[in-house]
């Protein structure tokens, strides 16, 4: 992990997308000239499961997976982060250690902006509170749609709800492959599956002609179709 240059948040366009789009200049300010940007590797550990943070991540660029260690040894996968979100806020608001692990899965830039100033800002920022619990809200939204997904959806269809997930939210390259790659394994971990079978099912898919693949990278070829197989047509 590198710490570098400052870019100043009253320029910085990410805000928007975040609670921290209800600060006036003056307040940005001071969260610029406080915070701290880090930058990552693929495979870096952002946040350890359990930790107790002292500040919050505004994610500037990159994908990074959201993980939950159980008792069997497995990674389960929560969610992929993305441009614009705040990681850490759930525990710096309850006081508590973070319940997940942040792991970079590619170049990954964040700005760390300590626990205080967001404390202060809840205690006089009327709407950046008001924001924090509507993502707050959201996530809660999106867990429930999670456990729903994963017992009423079986595992073929989780995969290709993953993959349009990941072209949805990070696009893809010159080729049409998806920008973000996920690994075998790692889609495993998101989908509740073991590799081999993810495997399978992915090499299924290809066969289908659902999906197209070129070494680790994977393209969808036909979304309607993949849509279609998720509402169980
Ligand atoms: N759907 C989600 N469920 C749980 N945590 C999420 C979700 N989406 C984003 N997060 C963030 O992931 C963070 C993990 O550490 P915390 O528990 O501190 O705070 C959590 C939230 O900021």
């Amino acid at each position: 992990m590198k710490t570098t240059e400052k870019t100043r948040c009253e320029s910085c366009i990410i805000r928007q997308f975040n609670a921290l789009k209800a600060f006036t200049k003056d307040e940005l300010k001071v969260i610029s000239d406080h915070k701290v940007t880090k930058n990552f590797k693929k495979g870096d550990l952002i946040f350890k499961e359990g930790e107790k943070l002292n500040g919050v991540f505004c994610v500037r660029d990159g994908a990074s997976k959201l993980s939950k260690l159980s008792e069997n040894g497995k990674h389960q996968i929560v969610k992929i982060a993305k441009k614009g979100e705040i990681l850490g806020q759930r525990s710096v608001v309850a006081d508590e250690q973070t319940n997940l692990s942040a792991t970079a899965l590619n170049d990954t830039s964040m700005c760390y902006i300590p626990k205080q100033l967001i404390i202060d800002k809840i205690n006089q920022n009327p709407e950046f509170t008001r924001n924090l619990l509507k993502i707050m809200a959201s996530d809660l939204r999106e867990s429930d749609n999670f456990i729903v997904n994963m017992s009423q959806h079986n595992v073929k269809q989780r995969i290709a709800e993953a993959l349009l997930y990941l072209e949805t939210n990070f696009g893809t390259d010159d080729e049409g492959f998806l920008a973000v790659n996920l690994s075998r394994e790692d889609l495993a971990n998101v989908v509740g599956t073991a590799t081999e079978s993810c495997i399978r099912l992915l090499a299924e898919l290809k066969k289908e002609k659902f999906i197209a693949t070129k070494a680790k990278k994977t393209k969808i070829e036909d979304k309607k179709g993949l849509e279609d197989m998720i509402n169980g047509f």
